[in-house]
This record gives C-alpha cells, sequence and structure tokens, in this order.
C-alpha cells in the first residue's frame, strides 16, 4: 500500500524535481591524550537535496550465473509476476523477506512506522532490468536449476523467462579463482587485458543503449579472487594501473579490470566478495570519476550475527575471549573456498568483524588485545547451497565466571545473500540521488556522497571506508546510518531512543495533547 508521508516542517520542501530538506546535523568532535579528554558539540547547517525521479536501473552482474546471481535473477521475475508454488507446508507465494528496503520498517515517531521503501523515492524491484557476465555459458534457467536452490514448482515457472538470458562471456585468469572451477570456464574472452577491458566497457555501453535503461549498476558476484598483492608502480595509483593493463600485468585480477571498466562507464561497482578488488589505483580512480564503489564480501550469515553479538555483550561490559565460526556447505562457493588461497580471503572478511567493538571497550580489553578468533569452511556436496553453521562465543562475567553461547544456524546461503544484492543496488542507485551542501552554499556547490560509500556497510562483511575513516561493523549502527540520512533528506532528526516525551510529565502532558489534535486533524480529512 502506498503511504503518504507527510513531514510537517518548513525546512522541508517538495518542489517538480527535488526533495529540499533543511538539516541542522548535530555530532561530537572528540580528541583523548592520556587522561585527558576534550569534547565538543559541532553542529553543521545543512541542505540535502534528494531527486525525486528514480531512473530505469540496470544491473549487470559479474558472476551471473551463479546460485546468487540466478537466484536473485528469478526472485525479482517471481515478485514482479507474483508467483506462487506449491510446497508441503502449503501455497508460498514470493516475497523480499531479508531485504531491508523491502522487509523492515523505519520508526518515523511514537508507535508509526513506515516501509523503509517509502521514506524517499526508490527504484522497485520489479523494475530491475537484468543483464551480466559468467565464465560458464549456461543460460540462466539452466543455472537456476544447477544451483539447486529454488523448489522446482517454482523453477518450472521461472524457466520460460529464464532460458534466454545468457552471460556474456567474461574475463578469466585461472590462478585467481580456485582451480576446481576449471570445468565451469567455456565462456572467456581471449586477448589482451586492455582487449578484454575494452570489450567488457563494450558490454556495459551496449547494454545500457539496448536496454533502454538510465542508470546501470555492475556487482559482482563471482567467485572469491586470491588476495592481489598491491604493488607500487603497478596497482597503488590510477596511472600505474592504466599503464599495467596496457603492459597485461599479472597482478591485476578479473575483479579489479571489471572495476576499472565499470568506473570507466561511469557505473557504479559493488564487491560481493572478500577478495580486494579494490587496490589503492582503483580507488584513485573512483575518486577522480565521481563513481562510487562498494563493499566488500555480501554480510549475510554468521557474520552478521557477530556483528550484532559481538556488540550486545562488549556494550554490556561482557569480555568475549574466544569465537569459533565453523560452517560446512556444498555449494560452488563452498568448493571454491576450499582452496586454501580462497578460503584465506574469505578467512580475513569474516575474521576482522569484531575489532572496532573491542578497541572500543579499554575496561575489558588491554590495547591490542582480542579475542581468539577462528573461522573454518568445509566442503560437503551433499548438502549443497543448505550451509550448516557453528557458532561459539565464550566470555568471561565477573568473579572469574564464564559464559558459552552456542549458536547453530542452517540456511540455504543463497537466499540469505540475494535480498542483500537487492538492497546493495538499490541503496546505491538512491545515494547517488542525494546532494548535499552548507545552508549558506549556493546550488552550484552541491556535492555527493564520497565515491566509497560506506553508507552502505551494514551488507558488507568488511566495509571499504574512504582512506583515514574508521570502520565501523556494529550491525545497529550500520543500519540507524543508512535511516538516519534517509531522515535526514525529510528534515527528521534521528531516533535517539530517549523518549523524553514519554518521560517527564510536561512534556509529556504537551506530546499527548498535540497528538490528539493531529489525529483530529487527520479524521477531518485535512
Ligand atoms: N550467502 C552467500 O551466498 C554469500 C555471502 C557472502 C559472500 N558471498 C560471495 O558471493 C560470491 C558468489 O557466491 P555464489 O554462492 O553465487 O557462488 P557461485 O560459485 O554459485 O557463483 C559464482 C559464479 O561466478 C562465476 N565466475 C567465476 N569467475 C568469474 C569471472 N571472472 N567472471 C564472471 N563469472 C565468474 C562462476 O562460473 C559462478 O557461476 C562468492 O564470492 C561468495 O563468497 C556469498
Ligand atoms: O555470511 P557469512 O555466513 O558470515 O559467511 C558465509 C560463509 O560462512 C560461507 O562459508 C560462504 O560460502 C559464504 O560466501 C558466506 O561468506
Amino acid at each position: 500500500m502506498k503511504l503518504d508521508i507527510t513531514v510537517d516542517s518548513a525546512n522541508v520542501k517538495y518542489t517538480p524535481n527535488y526533495i529540499e530538506a533543511k538539516y541542522d546535523y548535530q555530532y561530537n568532535s572528540a580528541v583523548k591524550d592520556g587522561s585527558r579528554i576534550l569534547v565538543t558539540p559541532k553542529s553543521e547547517k545543512l541542505v540535502l537535496r534528494t531527486t525525486r525521479k528514480v531512473p530505469r536501473l540496470g544491473v549487470m552482474l559479474v558472476g551471473w550465473g551463479g546460485n546468487n546471481g540466478s537466484t536473485f535473477t528469478a526472485a525479482v521475475i517471481a515478485n514482479r509476476l507474483g508467483l506462487s508454488w506449491p510446497t508441503k507446508k502449503g501455497m508460498q507465494k514470493a516475497n523480499w523477506f531479508g531485504s531491508l528496503t523491502q522487509a523492515s520498517t523505519v520508526r518515523l515517531g511514537d508507535d508509526v512506522y513506515v516501509p523503509f521503501s517509502q521514506l524517499l523515492p526508490m527504484v522497485h524491484p520489479d523494475d530491475i532490468v537484468i543483464d551480466g557476465w559468467d565464465i560458464s555459458s549456461r543460460n540462466i534457467a539452466e543455472a537456476m536449476e544447477r544451483a539447486q536452490v529454488l523448489e522446482p514448482a517454482l523453477q518450472e515457472q521461472l524457466k520460460p523467462h529464464m532460458r534466454n538470458m545468457k552471460p556474456r562471456p567474461s574475463m578469466y585468469f585461472p590462478d585467481y579463482i580456485a582451480a576446481n572451477q576449471k570445468t565451469r570456464a567455456d565462456n572467456v574472452l581471449i586477448g589482451s587485458k586492455l582487449e578484454q577491458v575494452e570489450k567488457i566497457k563494450l558490454d556495459i555501453e551496449q547494454f545500457k543503449k539496448q536496454s533502454n535503461v538510465d542508470t546501470v549498476i555492475v556487482l559482482w558476484t563471482a567467485n572469491t579472487e586470491c588476495f592481489s598483492s598491491v604493488m607500487e608502480g603497478v596497482n597503488d595509483t590510477y596511472e600505474n594501473i592504466k599503464k599495467s593493463i596496457a603492459l597485461d600485468h599479472p597482478e591485476l585480477s578479473p575483479s579489479t579490470l571489471f572495476a576499472y571498466a565499470s568506473i570507466a562507464c561511469g557505473c557504479t561497482y559493488i564487491n560481493g566478495s572478500p577478495q580486494n578488488t579494490f587496490v589503492p589505483g582503483i580507488i584513485e580512480f573512483a575518486e577522480r570519476q565521481g563513481v562510487f564503489i562498494a563493499g566488500d564480501d555480501f554480510k549475510s550469515g554468521q557474520t552478521k550475527i557477530k556483528s550484532v553479538l559481538v556488540d550486545f555483550l562488549v556494550g554490556a561490559g561482557i569480555k568475549p575471549v574466544s569465537i569459533v565460526s565453523y560452517n560446512h556447505l556444498g555449494n560452488n562457493d563452498g568448493k571454491n573456498l576450499s582452496a586454501p588461497k580462497q578460503f584465506r580471503s574469505k578467512e580475513i572478511s569474516k575474521s576482522n568483524v569484531v575489532d572496532d567493538m573491542v578497541e572500543s571497550n579499554e575496561i575489558l580489553y588491554k590495547p591490542g588485545e582480542k579475542p581468539d578468533h577462528v573461522v573454518v569452511i568445509k566442503y560437503v556436496p551433499y548438502v549443497g547451497d543448505s550451509k550448516r553453521a557453528l557458532d561459539e562465543y565464550t566470555s568471561e562475567i565477573m568473579m572469574g565466571g564464564t559464559n558459552t553461547i552456542v549458536i547453530h544456524n542452517t540456511c540455504e546461503d543463497s537466499l540469505l545473500a540475494t535480498p542483500i544484492i537487492l538492497d546493495l543496488v538499490l541503496l546505491a542507485e538512491l545515494f547517488s540521488r542525494i546532494k548535499i551542501k552548507r545552508e549558506n552554499w549556493s546550488d552550484e556547490e552541491y556535492t555527493g556522497f564520497h565515491s566509497v560509500l560506506s553508507l552502505l556497510s551494514y551488507l558488507c562483511k568488511a566495509p571499504l571506508v574512504p582512506p583515514g575513516t574508521p570502520v565501523v561493523n556494529a550491525l545497529a549502527k550500520q543500519r540507524a546510518a543508512i535511516e538516519n540520512v534517509m531522515k535526514a533528506c525529510l528534515g527528521l532528526p534521528p531516533d535517539n531512543n530517549m523518549t523524553l516525551e514519554h518521560k517527564v510529565p510536561f512534556l509529556m502532558a504537551s506530546h499527548f495533547k498535540e497528538r490528539k489534535d493531529k489525529e483530529l486533524k487527520l479524521d477531518n480529512g485535512h
């Protein structure tokens, strides 16, 4: 149901093209030297301007024929057509459970909650046009079947809509992914790195023209690559990357070259895998072009829970001292991760998620002290996409006590990741339509967010942030960042959860009276 949200404020102006909101951005600046701390409340008078016209959005997936790529495509079509299918528990209808934008709400005030998707003009998932590349030539209907994620009764309804979707040939440098992926690689580009980058750019431009989309976002959901070495003179600057491409340098991974091609075409590039695609030269290129990049590694399961549980424990003054995250799965991702170098990329992204929370509490942890943290991933073909995860958190509690929390979690890994892909592209597109300036600046001085779109941290295991800025992993803080930026675009303050209007008698009296008057106004159709 489409809601009619009116912000009753002189600070918000709706013009035919924009929502313009005057916003008093308040935060604290703090410095510490030994036991001396200086904290200064700051206030910036800003204007946030959101373009109201929602573009026709094209999403190009690298790894389109994978479990996530094919499931995402299936979910867009199934929801667009409103499909339902028989299961042993009765008829199941397509939905977007697990998507922040499509299945979660935001509190506007009191007991009034609205869907995230209705806060600001946002692309509707039904309208997304999908294309992409894969080193496997299987069409997307065949890929869906190979993935073994969705029920056959749903797949049969979807196949006619997906069998003509054929992944474009892709860049394939065997050393970057597990050798066991070689048998899939029957749809690969040939030629120099420069020739292949030019072909990818051509693909993007051709897709944009043929599908008549206004905006294209490229998202990597291909296999996890090994880490690239950051090498001076090779990939440390934009100029050096450009030269290295021309020299066919081996240290340039397919994912980095896809990022280069996307940025060159002015397209946002998102990395859903853990490898270090965004070497310094790519970050510099994105900044030069004013193009968004975001990543790394979808935050979908064990890591998402970890970024909640450790935040809760440390915030409660309980000291996690040992964290063990084990899982086994049998999909192709698990097969690729069974190779040491590819597993190492994943181990890094799954391990760093607790650092900021641990460093926030010097009562519990001495400088440099960290919990034991072990990540184990095993490949067990029989279980397929149904990942079995076991997590054990052991913490010290008072007077020498310990507390051990064990979590067992079984899920179709691709049904956790697919809504993350949707949110990444919808929010990246929305944030590209938000411009910000100081209130006393001219309209010519509006600027966008930094090219490294750290606002998408909520959706990433190892959030990429602008150089020199802190990484925030706590899930609640990451979600609040998205929610509060979107509220600010409507001139609304963040939910500070103080609710003094429910705690201080004189505020309670005035608040309840005002609510009564407003309810009457609404009842009378104002
Ligand atoms: N819950 C999840 O599924 C989850 C969570 C976080 C991260 N990820 C990451 O998302 C990625 C995809 O996961 P998946 O389960 O879909 O894996 P998958 O193996 O099913 O799909 C990956 C696809 O990429 C293709 N591919 C490999 N190299 C390519 C290249 N150079 N160009 C184009 N295509 C290429 C493969 O042929 C395959 O079809 C993996 O890196 C995985 O680690 C997945
Ligand atoms: O999201 P999460 O559960 O922390 O991590 C997951 C891993 O545990 C899993 O083995 C891997 O296949 C997925 O790609 C994902 O990265």
